[in-house]
């Protein structure tokens, strides 16, 4: 038998695992590496954080993903050479942080690696006549190159498999919310405002599990992001939502950016920065002649709009006044303009964020490859939502060995 194999073997028998979780979002600040010890799996999963760093990206790492990120048109040499050299530089990130740990590769059973999204393009937003109905979304970093450049198992590619299952490859946090923080007490809405805004469902524990789910709800930070560096290119982001916080929200801008079909659709949905673009944001300042808007004001109206994304999604899902707490994490949980939009939107619900639960939130999406990777090489495929259309029951994560 491959001696990988039969390690793989072992893991799995093993009442416990130690899984390093990687995730690199659309922010593009750099890759969140989690050392995480799992014991057991499926509903008893339980997860220690042991490490966890945010690698920054140089700017000229920034630069090579921004040739490829969200465009329709690029280079194919380009994005063949991206792909192994990401997964090279990942593994690179990942031996650093070892050695700053003091902890040997050998001692790590498996790495799960989220990859770098470069295109999102499920069926309601793409147009393309030849694929009329496909969802799809690409990931670069190939992860033989993680496993060779670790020494560790490594799985990769997560979201193929959400796909050929029936889901949109996204969002997966349902699947990692659900195993880690469904509470017997409450219902709880798990909040992410990364570069995209996004929330998972959770009822209580006992409660029909097949109504848990998570959705995009629309831009988080991305175009945030996107206005401050257009205006102030030595500015990576508002940081305290200092911009924002001094400007004023501009109605008539703000109704033509929800006028967006995206806002009204059915959940769940995912979406990415191939619609939230400055297209989509050049547009709408078009039509409600606020091209000459100044920064801060824009930044108000993007932050609002951010705030109104998550809270028609709410209603969606618990009529006009939702009453829950909402735990928060991702970048724009540090951010106060954010934070005061979405309390302004969201007026009876109560806001923490997932600390309370004892969950790191810069941490909560590299942990939550870890658990992906777990219930793929010691569980079962992880069934939320019974299956339901779009919240397929399946193992995701393809296997690279390292040798
Ligand atoms: N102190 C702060 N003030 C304001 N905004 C902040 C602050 N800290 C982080 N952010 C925002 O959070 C962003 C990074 O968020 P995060 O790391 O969650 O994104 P991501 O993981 O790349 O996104 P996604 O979840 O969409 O993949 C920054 O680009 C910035 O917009
Ligand atoms: C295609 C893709 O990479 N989507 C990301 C992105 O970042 C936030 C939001 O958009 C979410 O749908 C997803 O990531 C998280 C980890 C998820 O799948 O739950």
């Amino acid at each position: 038998m491959n001696p990988h194999l039969a390690r793989l073997h072992r893991l799995a028998q093993q009442p416990s695992r130690r899984i390093i979780g990687l995730m690199s979002g659309t922010s593009l600040d750099g890759l969140d590496v989690a050392l995480c010890r799992l014991h057991g799996h499926g509903a008893g999963t339980r997860l220690e954080l042991e490490q966890f760093a945010t690698v920054p990206y140089p700017d000229d790492v920034r630069r090579r993903i921004r040739e490829v990120f969200a465009r329709e048109q690029v280079s194919l040499e380009y994005l063949t050479l991206l792909n192994p050299w990401l997964g090279s530089l990942h593994a690179t990130m990942i031996t650093q942080c070892l050695k700053q740990w003091q902890v040997t590769a050998s001692d790590v059973d498996l790495v799960a690696s989220h990859g770098q999204t470069v295109y999102h393009a499920p069926a309601h937003q793409h147009q393309h006549p030849d694929f009329a109905g496909l969802n799809a979304t690409l990931q670069l970093g190939d992860g033989d190159h993680v496993a060779v450049g670790t020494g560790i198992i490594t799985l990769s590619d997560f979201r193929q498999k959400h796909i050929a299952g029936g889901g949109e490859g996204a969002p997966l946090a349902a699947y990692g919310d659900y195993l880690l923080l469904s509470s017997p007490h409450e219902e709880r809405l798990l909040l992410n405002l990364g570069g995209i805004a996004n929330f998972t469902y959770l009822p209580r524990t006992g409660q029909d599990a097949s109504t848990a789910f998570s959705t995009d709800t629309g831009p988080g930070n991305t175009l945030l992001d996107a206005t401050v560096r257009q205006h102030r290119p030595r500015l990576a982001y508002d940081e305290d939502g200092r911009l924002a916080l001094a400007g004023q929200v501009h109605e008539g801008l703000l109704r033509e950016l929800l006028a967006h079909p995206f806002f009204a659709a059915p959940l769940p949905k995912t979406t990415g920065p191939e619609l939230f673009g400055p297209a989509y944001l050049q547009q709408a300042q078009a039509r409600s002649h606020t091209t000459q808007l100044g920064l801060e004001d824009t930044l108000a109206t993007l932050t609002e709009l951010s705030a109104v994304g998550v809270a028609r999604a709410a209603r969606q899902v618990f009529g006009a006044q939702p009453a829950l707490t909402v735990y928060a994490s991702g970048g724009g949980a540090h951010n106060p303009a954010l934070q005061a939009a979405l309390r302004r939107q969201l007026p009876a619900c109560t806001f923490a964020t997932t600390e309370a639960l004892g969950v790191l939130p810069d941490a909560k999406e590299a942990i939550l490859f870890a658990l992906l990777a777990n219930e793929a090489v010691a569980g079962q495929p992880v069934s939320i939502g019974a299956g339901r259309q779009r919240v397929p029951a399946v193992s995701m994560g393809k296997i690279s060995f390292p040798g």
